[in-house]
């Protein structure tokens, strides 16, 4: 359908674009990161500069921060807008029930708490993160730097005692040092193939001194929409409990596609 998008980026940006149905004038938005959530932003910044919307973002990474800015999206902390309307973000695998797996571009921390301090929170995604049980995506686990490895093998006892398979783990590095994320800390990713109780294991992990937060997102997420490379989008509800269908047109012409990293 599209010569300029492969499939799964088509798939990306018409659930970006069916996202903004939900976003009205006045809103105070969450604006999640990675490549999903920057088309959202994208978008939303020619809905600001074409329909004059006024809108104020709350960014969750500094990556997200800066294409937002922009954009000519207003740009406040969360301390500043206290509490958001609606937070639109993407996510590394989605089950059934709307839980989460985030942090595979290392942003999960302040995504949680945005996500938390909103009315509602929509799920962007192509079809490739749906699955019957989360656990395949590596789970981020952010620890702080000091005594990370004591916290690992202690995140590696934890999975041990509650027989969580698969419990290797290893430290997110970016080329020859750790990862860092945006409030300074660590990730360990957990390789654990099939998180059986994902709720216990979200609870159980944050317990451990030294681990910040983990990118378990349980009960948080209102809403899905998955886009598909034809540029369909289903979407489904976790309260209603529907699940709908809808197509999304656009034209290669669109300045969006012109001013590509
Ligand atoms: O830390 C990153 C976030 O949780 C992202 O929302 C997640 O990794 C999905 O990113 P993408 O849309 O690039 O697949």
């Amino acid at each position: 359908m599209s010569d300029t998008l492969s499939p799964i980026d088509t798939a990306k940006f018409v659930a970006a674009r069916k996202a903004l149905d939900y976003v009205e004038d006045g809103m105070k938005l969450g604006l999640g990161t990675g490549s999903t959530a920057a088309w959202m932003v994208r978008l939303l910044g020619d809905m600001v500069r074409e329909e004059g919307l006024n809108i104020i973002g709350v960014p969750t990474s500094s990556r997200t921060a800066e294409l937002a800015r922009q954009q000519g999206i207003r740009v406040v902390s969360l301390d500043e807008a206290k509490w958001l309307d609606l937070t639109i973000d993407g996510a590394d695998e989605f089950d059934p029930e709307l839980n989460l797996i985030k942090g595979g571009g290392g942003a999960l921390l302040q995504e949680k708490i945005v996500a938390t301090a909103s009315d509602q929170m929509i799920v962007i995604s192509d079809v490739s993160k749906r699955v019957e049980t989360l656990g395949h995506f590596p789970l981020p686990v952010e620890v702080i730097p000091f005594g990370w490895q004591t916290t690992k093998a202690l995140v590696e006892e934890t999975l041990v005692a509650m027989d969580v398979l698969g419990q290797q783990s290893t430290l997110r590095m970016s080329g020859d040092a750790a990862y860092v994320s945006d409030e300074g800390n660590h990730i360990i990713d957990l390789h654990l193939q099939r998180i059986g109780n994902a709720r216990q294991l979200a609870l159980v992990l944050n317990q451990i001194p030294g681990v910040v937060e983990n990118g378990l997102f349980i009960d948080i997420c209102d809403k899905v929409i998955i886009g598909h490379g034809d540029g369909r989008v289903t979407v489904r509800d976790i309260i209603s409990g529907e699940e709908s269908e809808d197509q999304v047109e656009f034209e290669e012409s669109e300045n969006i596609f012109a001013d590509l990293d």
